[in-house]
């Protein structure tokens, strides 16, 4: 095995780094030759001899690996002296996962590094699909038409996008219309469905039954509002799908011509429902796409399987790719480049999320009203009652809560924490007592907690004064946490200057050594809880219109007793 020393790693550090892009962008041989030096120090032996040789050279596969490695490095950067380990396990993986790997530290999927289809691979996977790789059409409409229903769901809240109007066509692309609508109802959207040419085959009856079962509407073409942009605000193109051919015939020819027109019309004034073609832009050549320059200008692709060619020329903000089925067979023989989807997700964008403009962004907050005579006398009975609603609505740490703290220079600030416990002493958590905040709390003790329960259009304010827990609260505390958090803190000088992360796991890995024996690890003197002792609670909740519900609890004296006074305050 061949190996550098540290002078000759130098030199191949920057001389790869300068030239990366280039071999990069070229995908020339010397990537393959400035890899196996890279991997020299890394690689296994027999995987690094096996590269290695000059002759013969590298197989397309093991290319294709280094020029991800080299995609990775390029975006991690080099991580200096542990870059043995990290290529390491790179290499230790599938081809499939290391494609995975570099794609997400890209961030994004770059359209120009997939792969498209043409109308005959297209045509050709399906029947393979469905011939000797033991698929039913069945099953891959129902996964197309999923896959388009999530990726409506990700693009296009229910909240501001609930009317659906599905327009389906003769074929399969028709079909994965009617079952992405069945996934559209049940997901919290409102669809209805025109469905001019019916295909008398069981496969469709039923998705029409179905759909009849869960009582949406079927429009005829004659039926269909004349004004589609007021009545819905999403119109989903299921009308021809990569087996269309020569010129649109009636009716569809004159519904295409409404989509494609609608576009131009509205730009002016208002706000156009967003068109959502599945597979192909209808109309378009599957090949060439918008011949004529005169064809629907979708605001979202779904591409099934791959993408075919027509796809390139998709400008909208929302290409995905869905039919999460692509067996490998059909991906090696047809050398499918495709971005890998994430975690169990139907679907993935391919390239950028758009830019928004983030003064037009705002939701409406529909939400029961939250009235004087339902609340709880006592507010935190009342915040109890809201935080199990909280859990029970399944949010993820609904006991996370901003304090702000402010120490006697006044200037505020403000950090989560944790909540470990409420009753009618005040709200508890745990922290270091040599923290910036322990440090602002010991010169002014006032601050306050802020809960925002975002999916319940929910928010809780509280203010009051604060004090440290006992020392016996917080050593019990303490040790009900994980050993490594325990470890942790004693760890983090919390809110002081560390020179890197390596510093934090070397004083982790020997405490961890010191205390391998031992059975109770002793609370650090400097970590311990606080106690906030409400003077003012307030519960929010959003409402239509920003006429929202503030219901504020403070403390009165009534004949020497401490009572909560109730008041509604203006949104
Ligand atoms: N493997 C996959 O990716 C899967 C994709 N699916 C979806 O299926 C479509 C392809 O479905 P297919 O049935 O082959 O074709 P179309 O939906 O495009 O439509 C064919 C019908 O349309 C008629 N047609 C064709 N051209 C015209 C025209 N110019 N005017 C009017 N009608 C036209 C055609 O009739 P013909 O008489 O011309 O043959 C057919 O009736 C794919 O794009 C995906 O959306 C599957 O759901 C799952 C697997
Ligand atoms: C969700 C969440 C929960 C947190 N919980 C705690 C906590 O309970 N205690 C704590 O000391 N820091 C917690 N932190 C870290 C703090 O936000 C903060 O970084 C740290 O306490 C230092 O703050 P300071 O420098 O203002 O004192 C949490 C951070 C997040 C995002
Ligand atoms: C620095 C710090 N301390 C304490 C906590 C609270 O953690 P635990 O639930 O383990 O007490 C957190 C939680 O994020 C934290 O980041
Ligand atoms: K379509």
């Amino acid at each position: 095995m061949l190996l550098l020393n540290s002078r000759a790693r130098l030199v191949f550090y920057v001389h790869v780094r300068t030239r990366m892009w280039s071999i990069l962008r070229n995908k020339t041989a010397t990537a393959t030759t400035m890899t196996c030096f890279f991997l020299a120090h890394s690689l296994p032996p027999p995987l690094f001899s096996a590269l290695f040789k000059p002759s013969p050279p590298p197989t397309p596969q093991i290319h294709r690996s280094l020029l991800l490695l080299l995609r990775l490095l390029l975006c991690q950067g080099f991580p200096g002296a542990g870059w043995g380990p990290a290529i390491r396990s790179f290499c230790s993986r599938s081809d499939r996962e290391r494609r995975a790997m570099a794609d997400r530290l890209e961030g994004f999927c770059d359209p120009s590094s997939i792969s498209y289809l043409t109308q005959r691979e297209a045509a050709e996977i399906d029947e393979n699909l469905m011939g000797p790789l033991g698929f039913s059409v069945d099953q891959l409409m129902e996964l197309a038409g999923l896959s388009v229903a999530t990726s409506i769901a990700e693009a296009y809240k229910a909240s501001e996008y609930k009317r659906i109007l599905a327009i389906c066509g003769p074929g399969n692309n028709g079909g994965d219309g009617l079952v992405a609508a069945r996934h559209l109802f049940h997901f919290g959207y409102k669809p209805c469905i025109c469905y001019p040419k019916r295909t008398p085959k069981p496969l469709y009856t039923g998705l029409v039954t179905q759909l009849e079962s869960l009582r949406v509407p079927f429009l005829s073409v004659e039926d269909l509002p004349s004004d589609l942009s007021s009545e819905f605000d999403i119109l989903v193109d299921a009308v021809f799908g990569f087996s269309f051919h020569g010129a649109a015939r009636p009716p569809f020819d004159d519904i295409i011509r409404r989509l494609a027109g609608m576009r131009k019309s509205d730009q002016a004034n208002k706000k156009s429902p967003a068109i959502v073609s599945i597979d192909i832009p209808s109309g378009w050549h599957v090949e060439e796409g918008d011949v004529s320059g005169e064809g629907i200008k979708p605001d979202m692709l779904v591409s099934l399987t791959a993408p075919k060619l027509c796809a390139k020329q998709f400008r909208g903000p929302h290409h995905f790719l869905g039919g999460r089925f692509v067996p490998p067979p059909i991906a090696e023989k047809y050398n499918l480049r495709l971005p890998p989807y994430p975690g169990t997700s139907m679907c993935v964008r391919i390239g950028k999320i758009p830019q928004v403009d983030i003064s037009s962004m705002r939701e409406n907050y529909i939400s029961p009203e939250f009235q004087e005579e339902e609340v709880e006398a006592h507010p935190i009975k009342q915040f109890r009652k809201w935080f199990e609603e909280a859990v029970a609505a399944g949010l993820r740490e609904p006991n996370a809560m901003a304090l702000s703290t402010a120490g006697k220079d006044g200037k505020p600030s403000s950090r989560m924490v944790l909540l470990k416990g409420v009753d009618e002493d005040g709200f508890v958590w745990y922290t270091n007592y040599e923290s910036q905040k322990a440090r602002e709390l010991s010169e002014n003790p006032w601050a306050s907690l802020l809960f925002y329960w975002e999916s319940l259009n929910r928010q809780v304010r509280v203010e009051g004064s604060v004090e440290k827990v006992s020392n016996e609260e917080s050593e019990l505390y303490f040790h009900s946490r994980p050993r490594g958090s325990q470890i942790g803190a004693i760890v983090s000088n919390q809110s002081s200057i560390v020179p890197g992360r390596q510093v934090l796991h070397q004083q982790y890995k020997e405490l961890e050594e010191k205390f391998s024996d031992v059975n109770l690890i002793p609370k650090p003197k400097h970590w311990g809880g606080y106690r906030l002792k409400p003077e003012l609670i307030e519960f929010w909740q959003g409402q239509q219109s920003r006429l929202h519900d503030r219901l504020q609890y403070c403390p009165q004296e009534v004949d020497g007793r401490r009572v909560w006074r109730i008041v509604r305050l203006a949104p």
